[in-house]
């Protein structure tokens, strides 16, 4: 997160992903036609689409999984082909169930945040311990710090995964499906911590979900734009400010 975007507002329009003329064919098959899409810093975009409408496809070329059989990529303003500062995005995967017997603890997981290829081989600093500490606090997990990340429920994993997203910092935070196989309450609790932190923490969002009525409840009726099967849904959170830019303040 920029500290000090608030009284930057040039910020708010920088692109943070350019998908300009982008396709996409396994083997004979077009998934992707055509599409070109801008994030731009501080939106919240959500991806709905039917199975197999291409979300993830997108989504993996937006992350440099999958390159694109035609068009160009950017991120961060650089072809994604040079990116190399991945430590600004953050990533959620979808559920994954946990071998009760995984022998990682919640604050191991959350940790393995900060370890990018360069500082793998680095010791854990009192510093790292204390952004570790934050995120779990956010996240309203510290009581699971030394809990084994298998023996946790769906939603308490989902959040040790967003706790282990938000400890750099990114600027862009990237969820795929992050509430499948997750109560309603839980869900709900998720979707309002997120759309906090967009709302008040000058954060980017690019989520898959096919939660079509938390998705318009956010973002409104009408979509942004569309890329087949697919809408991508936009709220840029520009208008509301915060004074206070890490992460420790209140959630409530
Ligand atoms: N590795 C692959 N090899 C060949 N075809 C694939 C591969 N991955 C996906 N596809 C096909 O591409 C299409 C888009 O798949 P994709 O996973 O992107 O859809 P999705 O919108 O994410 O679906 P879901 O909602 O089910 O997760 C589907 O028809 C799928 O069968």
């Amino acid at each position: 997160m920029k500290s000090n975007s608030a009284a930057n507002t040039a910020f708010c329009h920088d692109k943070i992903i350019e998908l300009d003329g982008v396709s996409f064919s396994y083997n004979d098959q077009k998934v992707i036609s055509d599409f070109s899409f801008g994030v731009n810093e501080r939106d919240f975009v959500g991806v709905i689409g039917s199975n197999g409408a291409g979300k993830t496809t997108l989504l993996r070329m937006m992350v440099g999984l999958l390159e694109p059989t035609k068009g160009e990529i950017k991120m961060f303003g650089q072809p994604i082909k040079r990116f190399r500062d991945w430590d600004r995005i953050g990533y959620v995967p979808q559920k994954n169930s946990f071998n009760p017997l995984f022998p990682a603890t919640v604050r191991e997981v959350v940790l393995s945040g900060l370890y990018s290829n360069k500082k793998i081989f680095r010791r854990v600093g009192r510093e790292d311990q204390q952004k570790c500490d934050d995120a779990l606090e956010v996240m309203k997990i510290s009581n699971l710090a030394d809990k084994r990340i298998g023996q946790l429920s769906g939603g308490q994993q989902q959040r040790v995964f967003l706790a282990r997203a938000l400890i750099n910092h990114p600027d862009l935070l990237i969820l795929d499906e992050p509430t499948v196989g997750i109560d309603a309450q839980t869900q709900r609790d998720f979707f309002e911590l997120i759309f906090h932190l967009h709302a008040h923490h000058h954060m980017t969002f690019l989520m898959v979900s096919h939660d079509i009525e938390i998705i318009e409840g956010y973002l409104g009726q009408e979509p942004r734009d569309q890329c087949g099967a697919i809408k991508l849904y936009v709220r840029h959170s520009h208008e509301q400010e915060c004074a206070i830019p890490d992460l420790q303040h209140s959630l409530t």
